[in-house]
């Protein structure tokens, strides 16, 4: 029913649900705890999202909420496209700096489990894409943080010569700068 996969991240999870097909069409289970819980994953989430981006190339990230505030979250894709990724930012972790990534679309519902610790952030491979996923925490605005997207060393399969940020992803601190908030083992 649920095809748990790892990532060459420990921590990080490739979650492919079944889909049932017939003359109608599809259906799938996008989220189960009890399923979670008996492959080892007992999340407690309490909060959704959902963001649009008109434009193919649009990158969101590299975003982190700093503990107490760190936040789990199950990242898939509702229409269009992304490159999902993310980065262990874990101070001590073996592979710390280091990043995966996957591609999520509306068409393989493909989910990413990007746990605490860890920088998350995606770039649409197509215009008109809409990402939703589930938090354990719910916003905090003081514990909001963002690394620049290109200072990890991230292979982006960018679509367009450049992408377009917000704001405060364009003014981000670069990894190299940056002071983890996080430890390996920190809930
Ligand atoms: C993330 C978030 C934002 N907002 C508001 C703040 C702001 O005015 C507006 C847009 O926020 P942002 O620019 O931070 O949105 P965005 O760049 O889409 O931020 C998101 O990026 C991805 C990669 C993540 O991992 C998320 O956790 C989140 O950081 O929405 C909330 O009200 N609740 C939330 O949970």
């Amino acid at each position: 029913m649920l095809d748990v996969k790892p990532t060459s991240l420990p921590g990080v999870l490739l979650l492919v649900p079944r889909r049932f097909g017939d003359a109608r069409g599809w259906f799938t289970e996008t989220w189960n705890a009890q399923r979670m819980a008996e492959a080892g994953l007992d999340l407690a989430f309490v909060q959704d999202n959902h963001s649009y981006s008109a434009e193919a190339g649009t990158l969101r990230g590299l975003h982190f909420q700093k503990p107490p505030r760190a936040q789990d979250k199950l990242v898939r894709c509702t229409r269009g496209a992304i490159f999902d990724v993310a980065v262990d930012a874990r101070r001590g972790s073996p592979t710390y700096g280091q990043w995966t990534g996957a591609e999520l679309t509306a068409e393989n519902g493909h989910q990413l489990l990007v746990p605490k610790g860890f920088l998350h952030g995606f770039v649409t491979l197509v215009a008109d894409t809409e990402v939703q996923y589930k938090c354990t925490d719910v916003y905090a605005p003081d514990c909001d943080g963002a690394v620049l997207w290109n200072s990890c060393g991230i292979d982006w399969p960018l679509p367009v010569a450049s992408p377009v940020l917000s704001d405060k992803d364009r003014a981000a601190q670069s990894f190299a700068d940056f002071v983890t908030p996080f430890e390996t083992g920190q809930a």
